[in-house]
């Protein structure tokens, strides 16, 4: 066995080469820019924890080649081998140009702004799940291969994204979960994924501060429609304490929250904070 085989269910370090800090720096920080800094740990607890807890001004990057306490949305889980994905967080501070009730959109944004630049450096289509995973398609399923966790901390909210890159099927954390691998990427090297998904994101926030905030003056929202795969679909939102909504999904409002036509003619908004899960309506799970 050469050194670059996989041995066991682990793949060589080899395989997987770090990230290249420098190069990243190089690509991304410009004066006048939005990225200030850039940060690259070979391992942490969750890069969100580690901006929360840092503070500081806008644009700072910090990614982890390794975490070992990821988290998703509502304290889940997000794990994921060392270097198989992309795991980072960013610190954004949209005030005062964009008001508080308007900062709803940022998780949304993120999704636009990664989904729209791994469809294209990766090759493969990557569509929104409302509120915050992103999906591909491995084997004619639908899989997470990635997920979103905006968390306000004073005058910032702390924007991570996880993203499954190289994970092979016998890795994967949940049955549900897939890979730009698994979906057939022309791209794997983390380096130029990372790069072009935080120039989208700069782009994609610059626009939507100009416009104040309102996703729809800079295309936030239609964008975020044409790139949803909740849309159009029936669906089940579980509610904190057991209740559910269960309604087609026919529109993310300006504030966005997912509209649901219910059986009863009723157009209900729910809030990404209102919901525990959002599931098809016939699945039992
Ligand atoms: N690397 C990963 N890739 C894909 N999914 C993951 C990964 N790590 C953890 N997960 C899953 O992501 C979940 C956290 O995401 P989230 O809170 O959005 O839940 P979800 O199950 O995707 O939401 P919903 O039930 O609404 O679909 C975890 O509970 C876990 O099942
Ligand atoms: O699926 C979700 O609910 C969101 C997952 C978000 C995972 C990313 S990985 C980088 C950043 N650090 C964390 O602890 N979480 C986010």
């Amino acid at each position: 066995m050469t050194p670059s085989e996989p041995s066991g269910n682990r793949w060589s370090d080899l395989d997987r080469p770090p990230l290249n800090a420098t190069a990243l720096r190089r690509g991304l920080l410009r004066p006048g820019g939005l990225w200030t800094s850039l940060d690259v740990v070979p391992r942490t607890g969750s890069t969100n924890s580690d901006l929360v807890a840092a503070g500081g001004a806008e644009g700072a990057v910090l990614v982890a080649e390794e975490q070992s306490a990821g988290r998703g949305r509502l304290d889940r889980t997000w794990s994921a081998p060392p270097r198989s994905g992309l795991f980072f967080s960013v610190r954004l501070v949209p005030g005062p140009g964009v008001p508080a009730e308007r900062w709803g959109w940022l998780p949304l944004l993120a999704g636009v702004a990664t989904a729209t630049a791994l469809s294209r450096a990766a090759g493969v289509d990557t569509a929104l799940k409302w509120p915050n995973d992103l999906l591909v398609t491995v084997d004619g399923a639908e899989r997470k291969t990635g997920g979103i966790l905006a968390e306000r901390s004073g005058d910032s909210v702390v924007v991570g994204i996880g993203i499954n890159v190289s994970l092979r099927a016998d890795e994967l954390p949940v049955p549900t979960a897939g890979s730009l691998a698994l979906a057939g990427a022309k791209v794997v090297d983390r380096d130029p994924l990372l790069r072009a998904v935080l120039r989208s994101l700069e782009e994609w926030y610059e626009q939507w501060r100009r416009a104040g905030g309102d996703p729809a003056r800079c295309g936030l929202q239609e964008t975020y429609a044409a790139g949803c795969a909740t849309l159009g679909r029936t669906v089940r939102a579980e509610l904190p304490g057991g209740g559910e909504l269960v309604g087609e999904a026919v529109a993310v409002d300006g504030d966005g929250r997912l509209v649901l036509a219910t059986a009863a003619g009723v157009q209900e908004p729910v809030g990404a904070g209102d919901i525990v899960h959002l599931r098809p309506a016939q699945s039992q799970e």
